[in-house]
């Protein structure tokens, strides 16, 4: 039985097929089966694209990250690998069998309550307290980056783009405009590249949006491209979002979210970053309104 030990044998990792490709790397379901006879425990590995070194200061501060992180809600660190003679990595991860929140809501819509998609915001916004915690800023929540561990647990994965809030500072600037769709940046990332617990908690609240529309596709936040207009492309559909945000155009309620619920995601988006509400007291809010209901 291997515990959760830093290093792993490249020649024991047995391939077993792609799970998907992340920010700067591709993540694999393989088998860890150092006695050959499939007992071994699945892992997901995922390695950096062998072309982009650049990328390699950048995947070593993902492990460094992830290894770092204890929480039941974030999506546990077992190793690394190396191969090509120690010149390549990989990050080695648990394998949560349910993949991705997305597929999940999508696949699962007819049979989930509201109250389990309750419970599932409030295991995000612990995981995220969590990190607030060590000051991590995760920059990319969305929900699909959220991975379901069971029929009732759900985790927080992904840390390729994650940054560290130094302690003399409220947030981290970027020097280049984000990768991921704008949708789920607050107004500050888009206009000022600048990223914070607070611009977490903005995205939260899109989380909270694909949750309780249960990712449905014609309802999900690329809704506003449409209130845009297709003819805007790139810098421009950038101003537009803001110009709407600022005339405080949001996303509207999805069909069935409780209106307790739509006033937290209208609250993670306050325009202002300080006027937003904190993790732990989105967990309060999410926690009472589980309380009231078992109550009503
Ligand atoms: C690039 C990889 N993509 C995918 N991964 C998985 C997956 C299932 N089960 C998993 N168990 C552990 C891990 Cl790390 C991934 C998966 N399923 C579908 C994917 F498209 C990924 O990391 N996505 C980010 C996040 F993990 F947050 F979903």
């Amino acid at each position: 039985y291997q515990p959760d030990q830093a290093e792993y044998e490249e020649r024991h990792l047995r391939y077993i097929s792609p799970l998907g490709k992340g920010n700067f790397g591709s993540v694999e379901l393989c088998r860890y089966d150092p006695l050959g006879d499939n007992t071994g425990e699945l892992v997901a590995v995922k390695r950096l694209q062998p072309n982009k070194q650049s990328n390699m200061a950048d995947f070593q501060r993902e492990i460094r990250t992830i290894s770092s992180l204890h929480c039941d809600y974030i999506v546990k660190y077992r190793g690394i690998c190396y191969s090509m003679g120690r010149l390549s990595v990989s990050l080695v991860m648990e394998y949560l069998p349910y993949g991705s929140l997305i597929a999940f809501l999508e696949k699962k819509r007819q049979v989930i309550t509201p109250r389990r998609l309750l419970l599932f915001a409030s295991q995000i916004c612990k995981g995220m307290e969590y990190l607030q915690s060590r000051r991590v800023v995760h920059r990319d929540l969305a929900a699909r980056n959220i991975l379901v561990a069971s029929d009732s647990l759900v985790k927080i994965a992904d840390f390729g783009l994650t940054k560290i809030i130094p302690s003399d500072k409220e947030y981290y600037r970027v020097s280049h405009p984000g990768e991921s769709p704008i949708f789920w940046y607050a107004p500050e990332s888009i206009t000022d590249f600048k990223f914070s617990h607070k611009s977490d908690v903005w995205s939260f609240g899109v989380v909270l949006y694909e949750i309780f529309s249960f990712c449905n596709h014609h309802l999900n936040p690329k809704l506003c491209t449409q209130k845009i207009g297709p003819h805007a492309q790139g810098q421009s559909i950038s101003m537009h979002l803001i110009n709407l945000l600022k005339g405080n155009w949001r996303l509207p309620a999805p069909q069935l979210c409780p209106p307790q619920v739509y006033s937290m995601m209208t609250a993670c988006w306050a325009y202002e970053s300080e006027n937003r509400p904190t993790f732990s007291s989105l967990g309060e809010m999410i926690e009472s309104y589980v309380q009231d209901e078992r109550e009503g």
